[in-house]
């Protein structure tokens, strides 16, 4: 279960998805994240069927319809474990609705920031299936957490590090 702590963080917070666009950092973040907390890190891009990574890889974006069976593995990857943190870009409600029907205690951190900084850090990214030209599609898709969703939100204008305190001040497990 969560509740807010005394000092507005959230307290309970053992299931983890750490989301965002692409480039947003969620694979360097969420493993920070996960070996500061002690917890496995699992990231969402290793559980997508090859059909998927196929067609990110072309630079086809991902319709709902290929998304729900990948999204109902992060929400087994997380459910599965008592304690767990999954990176998954989890960039509409109903994606992060999908995830809760089978993870209902999951807190959604999210990693948002300028397109500049999304681009430039894609750009300089090697060896990834996603491409680049695929962000303008992930960003008309985002919507951000709503407020009866548990999350926070972290600025990725920092250092994966400073990143790490700054999210560890907001929720603790
Ligand atoms: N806070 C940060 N400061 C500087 N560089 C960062 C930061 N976070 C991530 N990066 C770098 O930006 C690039 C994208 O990060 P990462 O692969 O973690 O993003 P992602 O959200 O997991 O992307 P995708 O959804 O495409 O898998 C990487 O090269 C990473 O090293
Ligand atoms: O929902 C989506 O559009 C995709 O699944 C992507 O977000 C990838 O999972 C990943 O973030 C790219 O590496």
């Amino acid at each position: 279960m969560t509740v807010k702590s005394e000092h507005g963080a959230i307290a309970g917070a053992s299931r983890i998805v750490v989301m965002g666009v692409s480039g947003s950092g969620k694979s360097t973040v969420g493993q920070a994240l996960a070996a500061a907390l002690g917890m496995p890190f699992i990231d969402g891009d290793d559980l997508h069927p090859a059909s998927n990574v196929v067609k990110m890889r072309s630079g086809i974006p991902l319709e709902d319809e290929d998304r729900w069976a990948w999204l109902d593995e992060v929400g087994r990857a997380l459910d599965s474990r008592p304690a767990a943190v999954v990176a998954c870009s989890a960039l509409a409600r109903r994606y992060r609705d999908r995830i809760r029907v089978i993870a209902p205690d999951v807190i959604f951190v999210h990693l948002d920031g300028p397109r500049a900084i999304l681009e430039s850090r894609l750009n300089a990214r090697r060896n990834h299936f996603m491409p680049a030209a695929l962000l303008n599609s992930q960003l008309a898709i985002l919507e951000p957490l709503e407020l009866d969703e548990a999350g926070i939100v972290a600025d990725i204008d920092s250092e994966p590090d400073e990143l790490v305190r700054q999210i560890l001040g907001k929720i603790r497990p």
